[in-house]
């Protein structure tokens, strides 16, 4: 089995190329490839097929060729992954399998059909419109923190430290408590601080994650989306940019006047080889 490794914002992936679905990923394999001892290292697996080759991604196959087969480090199946659709367009054209049209490469993820925009070293990605719609709370250690519920295709918690509280102090190597009530298949929990103003954005904020089926990484793209949704919606903002800071660099969300949803970033592959075991 080929890969080829990359990552965005340091939020890694094993990308595995399987045009024609011929691949057996089961969730031991998924997690093998993941693990950074006895493997090769990631956040999370991105297999490469067909729309039309594939039971979760033929029903978009009309509007787009490539399917994001996006599998987190534990083998778990996610709708979305933010930082790997830029990295997954950045694969489709360095390997000649896609072409940008002029009004972008479309990439199909069970959470519907995106469209990444190449811009010299980041990509922008048409993202799916996140909803606000709940609140919540989420829980680390004997602290518990006010939240909102962000759909973005895949669940978040978003959740803004109060009371000069910084992000380092937190202890995120254990998932953080939860309402499984309202987040049935698990939530990816972004904790939030502002920042001061930047050039360029409305506003600006840092955050850390502790995503669903990988643990904490250094970067969430769909977390950083539900994060932007979130503090334009708290500065009462209809639309707006937002800078957002995460442990391996900046992603740039953007709502503009169109009622599009933007999420800018970098896309590096870093490494090609052969998968032995
Ligand atoms: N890191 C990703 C999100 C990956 C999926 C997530 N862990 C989930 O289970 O929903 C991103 O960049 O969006």
């Amino acid at each position: 089995m080929l890969y080829t490794k990359g990552h965005g914002t340091g939020n890694d992936f094993v990308i595995v190329p399987d045009p024609d679905g011929a691949l057996l990923l089961t969730p031991e394999r998924v997690a093998r490839l993941c693990d950074r001892r006895f493997g090769i290292g990631a956040d999370g697996v991105l297999r490469v097929v067909r729309a039309a080759k594939d039971a979760d991604g033929a029903a978009f196959a009309a509007d787009a060729e490539w399917f994001m087969d996006y599998r987190n480090s534990d083998g778990s199946i996610a709708e979305m992954c933010g930082n790997g659709v830029r990295v997954f367009a950045r694969y489709l054209i360095a390997s000649g399998l896609a072409t940008p049209g002029p009004e972008g490469l479309p990439v199909a993820t069970r959470a519907g059909v995106v469209v990444a925009l190449v811009e010299g070293d980041e990509i922008r990605v048409h993202m799916r419109s996140p909803r606000v719609y709940a609140a919540s709370t989420a829980a680390v250690g004997p602290l518990t923190f006010p939240g909102v519920a962000v759909d973005c295709g895949n669940p978040h918690l978003v959740c803004v430290l109060h009371d000069g509280l910084e992000l380092p102090s937190l202890d995120l190597s254990t998932p953080p408590g939860h309402d499984p009530a309202l987040f049935t298949a698990g939530v990816n929990v972004e904790f939030v601080v502002p920042r001061e103003p930047v050039d360029g954005a409305d506003l600006h904020v840092a955050m850390r994650v502790h995503e669903r089926g990988s643990g904490e990484t250094l970067s969430c793209g769909s977390g950083a989306l539900a994060v932007g949704a979130a503090a334009l919606r708290d500065a009462g903002l209809a639309t707006g940019v937002v800078a957002v800071d995460v442990l391996g660099g900046r992603l740039t969300v953007t709502h503009d006047e169109a009622d599009r949803w933007w999420l800018a970033g970098p896309a590096v592959l870093v490494a090609s080889g052969e998968v032995l075991d």
